[in-house]
C-alpha cells in the first residue's frame, strides 16, 4: 500500500465518477469511499447504475468525468488486468466461468493471468497456480468436484466457481455484482456464509450489488443506494429504512417489510 488513501485505511475512493451514454448519464457524478475490510452493500433500482459502476471501477468501460483510487493508487483509464494484477477481482450477474474446463482449471487460468502479467499467453501452470486453486476450492466448498467439468455444476456451484475465481486471483478488494441472484433461501444462506468466511481468512475488502435484503442485511456494514446514476443514501442499513426517498424510489411498501424482516431474523452476521 501506499499514498495518502492507503495511510487512513482506504481501500478505494470514487470521486466525481460519471458516465455518460449519449444525453444519458448512467453514473453520474458519484463520489463515495470503501474502507478497508468493510464490507459495502450496493443496492437500488434496475437500471440505477450499479453494474455501470463496477465496469468503470474495474476498467472493464472508461469514465467520461471522475477519477477511481485503489489502495491509493489511481487506477482510473488502467486496463482491466492492471486493476486486477492491483488487487480488485469482480463477479458478474451473469455465468462467467470457462464451461468446457473443469473446476481446477477454471481457477488456475484464474491465478495464472489475474495475478500477475504475462507477456506470453501459454498456460503453464506453476506451483503458485496450484496452490491458490487448492485454497479457492477449500474456501468455497468446492474441494470434491475439482474435477468436474464448469458446464456440470449446478447454478450454487456455478456462483461459487466464480467466487473461487475471484478469489484465486488473489486479491485484496473484491467486488460482487448480485452474487444470490436467482439462488433460493438456502443457497443465499451459504453463500453468505461463504462469504463471510472469505473475508475472515482473507481480510479482504468487499462491495457487493444486491437486492436481496435478507443477504444485505446479513453481510454489509454500510450500504449505498444508487437511483439514477446518482447517490440516494448512504449509511446503516437501520437508516436505509427510515429513508422516505429509498423507500419511494426503491423499496415501496413490500420491499420495506422485507428489509424490516431481515433485519429482524437475520441469524447470518458480519464480523
Ligand atoms: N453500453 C451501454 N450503452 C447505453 N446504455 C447503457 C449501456 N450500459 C448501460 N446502459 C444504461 O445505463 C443505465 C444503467 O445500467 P446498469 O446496468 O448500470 O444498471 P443497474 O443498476 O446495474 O441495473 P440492474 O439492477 O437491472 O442490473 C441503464 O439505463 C442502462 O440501459
Amino acid at each position: 500500500m501506499s499514498g495518502p488513501d492507503a495511510e487512513r485505511g482506504i481501500a478505494l475512493e470514487v470521486s466525481n465518477l460519471t458516465k455518460r451514454y449519449g444525453a444519458m448519464a448512467a453514473v453520474d457524478d458519484l463520489s463515495f469511499h470503501v474502507d478497508t475490510h468493510e464490507i459495502l452493500g450496493i443496492s437500488g433500482p434496475n437500471g440505477a447504475g450499479k453494474t455501470t459502476l463496477f465496469d468503470l471501477v474495474s476498467g472493464l468501460t472508461r469514465p467520461s468525468e471522475g477519477k477511481v483510487v485503489l489502495f491509493g493508487e489511481p487506477i482510473t483509464n488502467h486496463r482491466s488486468e492492471q486493476i486486477c494484477h492491483l488487487g480488485l477481482a469482480r463477479t458478474f450477474q451473469l455465468n462467467a466461468v470457462f464451461d468446457s474446463m473443469t473446476v481446477e482449471e477454471n481457477l488456475m487460468t484464474a491465478n495464472y493471468f489475474g495475478h500477475r502479467n504475462r507477456s506470453f499467453p501459454a498456460l503453464r501452470f506453476d506451483s503458485h497456480s496450484r496452490e491458490a486453486c487448492d485454497e479457492a476450492l477449500e474456501i468455497v466448498g468446492l474441494a470434491s468436484e475439482r474435477k468436474r467439468p464448469a458446464a456440470t455444476l449446478t447454478g450454487l456451484q456455478r456462483k461459487l466457481l466464480m467466487l473461487a475465481s475471484a478469489i484465486a486471483t488473489e486479491p485484496r478488494l473484491l467486488m460482487l455484482d448480485e452474487p444470490v441472484g436467482g439462488l433460493n433461501k438456502d443457497e443465499i444462506h451459504q453463500c453468505a456464509e461463504v462469504i463471510r468466511h472469505i473475508r475472515a481468512e482473507r481480510n479482504l475488502t468487499i462491495v457487493l450489488i444486491e437486492h436481496v435484503m435478507s443477504f444485505v442485511t446479513a453481510l454489509a456494514d454500510r450500504v449505498m443506494v444508487l437511483h439514477h446514476g446518482a447517490k440516494l443514501y448512504e449509511g446503516s442499513i437501520a437508516g436505509m429504512a427510515e429513508s422516505a426517498d429509498v423507500v419511494s424510489a426503491y423499496l415501496g411498501s413490500s420491499g420495506l417489510k422485507d428489509l424490516q424482516k431481515a433485519a429482524g431474523a437475520s441469524d447470518v452476521h458480519a464480523t
